[in-house]
């Protein structure tokens, strides 16, 4: 299977999980690519307000992941507007995980993830699964590791 890694990342933990992802699928078998989403404005706040220099053309994949980071318990702004703007064609299968600071889901994570599911529903992607990295939780190796696991799977 043709799988695009889709990432936004300024700090690089979000394309570290990233690449350990790309690792694991082609040790499976899989073609894989990743695609990073770079903005002129990478603090804006609005999604709106983006402006990308680099938009990846994702239409050629099997399976997309989305990864993006926490920002102000929120997805991205730069992921949210990638996503809402693309032209993803429908019903593409997709997976989405976020890398956050603060060791717990409810500060952002799931806020980011829910953010995703509703993005995936309006373009009417076919979500299978989400995955959300605490980096500064005393087991983040494990959460790296559980996160690309449970992502793997899903292809
Ligand atoms: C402006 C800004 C806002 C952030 N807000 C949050 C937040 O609400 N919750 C959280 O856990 N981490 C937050 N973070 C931390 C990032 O989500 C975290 O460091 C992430 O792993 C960075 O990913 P990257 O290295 O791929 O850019 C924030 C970081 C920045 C720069």
């Amino acid at each position: 299977m043709k799988i695009g890694i889709i990432v936004h990342s300024k700090t690089g933990n979000t394309l570290q999980v990233a690449k350990k992802l790309k690792k694991n699928f082609i040790a499976d078998g899989h073609l894989v690519n990743i695609e990073e989403i770079i903005a002129i404005n990478d603090d804006e706040r609005e999604p709106s307000k983006v402006r990308l220099t680099k938009v990846p053309i994702i239409n050629e994949y099997d399976f997309l992941i989305f990864g993006a980071p926490v920002r102000g318990f929120a997805l991205s702004p730069v992921m949210a507007f990638f996503m809402t703007q693309s032209s993803i064609l429908h019903n593409k299968k997709v997976s989405c995980f976020v890398t956050q600071f603060f060791p717990f889901p409810w500060m952002g994570g799931k806020q980011a993830i829910e953010q995703m599911k509703s993005i995936c529903v309006s373009k009417k992607l076919d979500l299978i699964e989400t995955a959300i990295v605490n980096w500064s939780s005393i087991r983040r190796n494990k959460k790296i590791n559980e996160a690309v696991e449970k992502l793997r799977r899903t292809v």
